[in-house]
Parts: structure tokens; sequence; C-alpha cells
């Protein structure tokens, strides 16, 4: 089992860079089946969801290279291989694969997606918009058959903001015949993205990054080149490491834009944040106060970053209620905090944390990826030798990790250790 070590309370100080964003890249991979000719993806992270779809699309006949962050995928000779099991329970963005080979092949089989356990997962607003479009979807023995005669443009309204929804409809209705609206539709900064990379494949899309977006299905697709965005919540992950235990941080490789709810709330708590270009510049923090969180949509403060902000708010002088209204239950992290002494305590879908706490090494769970970033940021700050077990987690999301934070001054290693060594459940 690899575990992370890390000792404690070495002043960060430097320059780190923010990779291509994790939640483009699972979708930006499955796209490319939708091409006739190789796409070529630039600047992906070196994550383990990555290489898993690399594994998925070679499963269905695609021909891939990947190396430096530079993925060419050659979609020519892909067929509808049914994919029911193994890697698609690996992370959640498997999911996309039925929008693009539904859209390509007008049938697949797909398993249920994995992906962190931050309570009911549901694909309902998926399935309700591939059926919009003609699609029959049944759950077969826990994988879902989609099988169309033909995809027709249709008025999908979804009844809640779903990224991976918005995502997958625009997938499945870029090659279908006739408009494809999309109603109450995700904004993410991702979606745009994927937009963008599907016009540059010949798509006609209107609208992404707003709440209706507009698809005139064509006939064919081709390859083309795109070069991916930053990774928004790696680079949230930066600034509040930035701000919990930063002697000055400058976070390179971030469109200040995308994390305009984070820097709200960090500058609310005492934190200076400077923004320039291409870059954010955090100054060492003398005196952090609390602050209350609500997570949004995009561009509320994503819940993907409220897991590390919580470790901030141990640090910070006062009370503090987070509250998590895409993900109630989000807060497997605070145990874990607890054994290192934070005054943390889940009360329905809200925490209550008080601070400021001396937080103490430990051994501890990284339960999902934003846990485990959270428990990083913990054990730069505690005293003494963290460990951190359960980091598969953290590697489904976070490029380089170890070698970012050894470059900021971090102590931190990869260790294998003993399976009998585990605290897991
Ligand atoms: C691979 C990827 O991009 N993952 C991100 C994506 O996940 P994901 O795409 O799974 O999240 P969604 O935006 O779909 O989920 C938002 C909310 O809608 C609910 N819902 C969603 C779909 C559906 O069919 N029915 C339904 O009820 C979910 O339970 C959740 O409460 O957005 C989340 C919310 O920003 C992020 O935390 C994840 O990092
Ligand atoms: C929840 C996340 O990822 P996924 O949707 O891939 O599980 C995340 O990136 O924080």
């Amino acid at each position: 089992m690899d575990v992370y070590k890390i000792k404690g309370g070495k002043p960060l100080q430097g320059t780190i860079k923010v990779s291509g964003a994790k939640n483009s890249a699972v979708a930006l991979i499955p796209a490319s089946i939708l091409a006739d000719s190789p796409v070529t993806i630039e600047g992906l992270p070196e994550i383990s969801d990555v290489l898993t779809l690399q594994a998925l699309l070679e499963d269905i006949g695609g021909k891939v290279e990947f190396s430096d962050g530079k993925m060419t995928i050659d979609p020519s000779e892909m067929i509808a291989m049914p994919l029911p099991n193994g890697n698609v329970k690996k992370l959640r963005a498997s999911y996309y694969m039925m929008g693009a080979m539904l859209g390509r092949f007008k049938h697949a089989v797909i398993g249920l997606p994995g992906g962190c356990h931050l309570g009911p997962r549901p694909i309902d607003q998926h399935i309700k918009g591939f059926e919009a479009l003609g699609a029959k979807v049944t759950n077969e023995h826990g994988a879902i058959y989609l099988r169309a005669d033909e995809l027709k443009g249709a008025k999908v309204y979804l009844d809640v903001v779903s990224v991976g929804a918005t995502i997958n409809i625009m997938l499945a209705a870029v090659l279908a015949t006739g408009q494809t609206i999309i109603e109450n539709a995700a904004k993410e900064p991702e979606i745009i993205d994927v937009a963008t990379l599907l016009t540059n494949m010949g798509a006609n899309i209107k609208g992404a990054g707003t709440n209706v977006i507009r698809i005139d299905g064509v006939k064919k697709l081709h390859g083309t080149k795109h070069t991916i965005i930053p990774d928004r919540i790696e680079a949230g992950t930066f600034m509040i490491m930035a701000a919990a235990a930063g002697n000055g941080i400058t976070i390179d490789n971030v469109i200040p834009f995308h994390v305009e709810a984070l820097t709200a709330k960090l500058r609310e708590m005492g934190v200076e944040v400077e923004e320039r270009e291409e870059q954010i510049f955090i100054p060492k923090t003398k005196n952090l106060m609390a602050v209350d969180v609500k997570t949004l949509v995009y561009p509320g403060f994503p819940t993907d970053l409220q897991q590390p902000f919580s470790v901030l708010l141990t640090q910070a002088t006062g009370s503090a209620v987070i509250s998590d209204t895409i993900y109630s239950a989000r807060f497997k992290q605070i145990d874990e905090l607890r054994r290192m002494n934070a005054d943390g305590k889940v009360e329905g879908s809200s925490v209550l944390l008080s601070g400021p706490t001396p937080l103490e090494s430990a051994t501890v769970r990284a339960s999902d990826l934003r846990a485990g970033a959270a428990l990083v940021i913990a054990g730069l700050i505690a005293e003494g030798e963290t460990e951190i077990q359960e980091i598969i987690h953290i590697e489904r999301g976070y490029s380089n990790l170890i070698e970012k934070l050894k470059g900021i001054g971090a102590d931190i290693r990869k260790e294998t250790i003993s399976e009998k060594a585990s605290i897991s459940e």
C-alpha cells in the first residue's frame, strides 16, 4: 500500500505550477471518439483518471499515444465494444463513454461509473437527455444499455444543474439530426473547454458557459488539436495551501477569473490575493478570520474546494459553518482532521469548525480525492510526521503532487508500507 508521509511546519515558498484540468481532460478524451481522424490534446495532467480513460479508448480499438501531457487519439478503427466492468468502475467520468459512444455508434453498453463516494450520485439527468434524443436506455445487472435507431435533436430541461449531464448530452447531440437545446445547463469552464474542442472538430454549438446551450447536429466530425484549460480546483487547492502554510507562493498557470469565488472568500478571511495575468501570488498570511462558506454551482464556491478549505478554517480565529448544497454528505475529511486535533463537528449537511487549533500529526485515510487534498494541507501545517493512506484517490486528480510540493520546500515523500498497517474500515 502506498502512503504519503509529510513532515509539517516547513516554510513553503516559491512557484508552483498548475496542470491541465482533470474535469476537462476526462471529457475531452472521450469526445475524441466522435471524430473520424486523429485528435491531439495538449497539456493533459498525469493522473490516473487520464490513464484509465486511455485504457478504455484502447479497449474499444482506439490507437492512443500519450507522453509529456500530449495525447494523440486515432479513433478511426474504434468499435462499439461493451464496457460493462473493469476500468469504468475506476472513475466517475467513464459516464462520458455513454454520450460519446451513443453519438458515434448509436449504441453502447457501459457499466455504472465509479468516482468519489460523496453520497448519492445519480445519472438520471444524463439518461433523461439520451432518451429525449431518441435512445432507449435500460439498466441491466449494473450496466447501462443505450440504443437508438436514429438520434434526433430535442429540447432537454435539466431538473438539476449537472456538469456531467450537460457535457454528456452535448456529446450525444453533436452528430444527431436537427437542433438540441439544453436548458438549465451547467456553466463550468470545463463545459466551454469541451464545447471548444467539439467546435474545432466541426460541431455547431452555441451558448456553452451560459444556462442555455444550442447544438445543431452535423453529419461528421474531424480530428483537431486542442490545448486544455488549467485546473481551477488544483489552483484553488494550492491557493488554500499558500494561505495556510505559505511564506509567499506564486501559483502559475491559473485563470484568476475561474477561481473568483475562492479569491473572494480568502480575502474575506484576511488573505492577500494578488491576481496577475496567468498567475496568483499569495504572500504569508498573518491573521486568518473565520468565514462561513456555502458551496454552489459555478460561478459559486465549488464543492470540490470545500474539503481543502475546511483545513484553512481550523487555522482561523472564530467559528464558521460550511454547508455543501451539491453533496450534502461530503465531509469525510472531518473525522480525519479531528484525529489531527481539529475542532470540527458534522451536523446534517453542514460542518461547524472552530479555531485556531494547532494541528498534530496522525495516521489518516484519504477517503476521497478532495478529502485527500485536505489531509495533505493539514499534514503540511501539522507538527510532526503525518501518514496519509489510500492515496490512490489523490492520484486520480493531482498530477505530480510530490514533486510540485517538494519544489516549494515541503518535506513529503511516497512510501510503500505493509497492508497490515492500514487503518481502513
Ligand atoms: C468528472 C467531473 O467533472 N466531476 C465533477 C462533476 O461531477 P458530476 O458531473 O458527477 O456532478 P454533477 O454536476 O452532475 O452533480 C451536481 C448535483 O446534481 C446531482 N445530479 C447529477 C446528475 C444527475 O443525473 N442527477 C442528479 O441528481 C448530483 O447528485 C449533485 O448533487 O461536477 C461536480 C459538481 O461540481 C464535481 O464535484 C465533480 O468534480
Ligand atoms: C468529485 C471529484 O471527482 P469525480 O467526479 O471524478 O469523482 C472531484 O474532482 O473532486
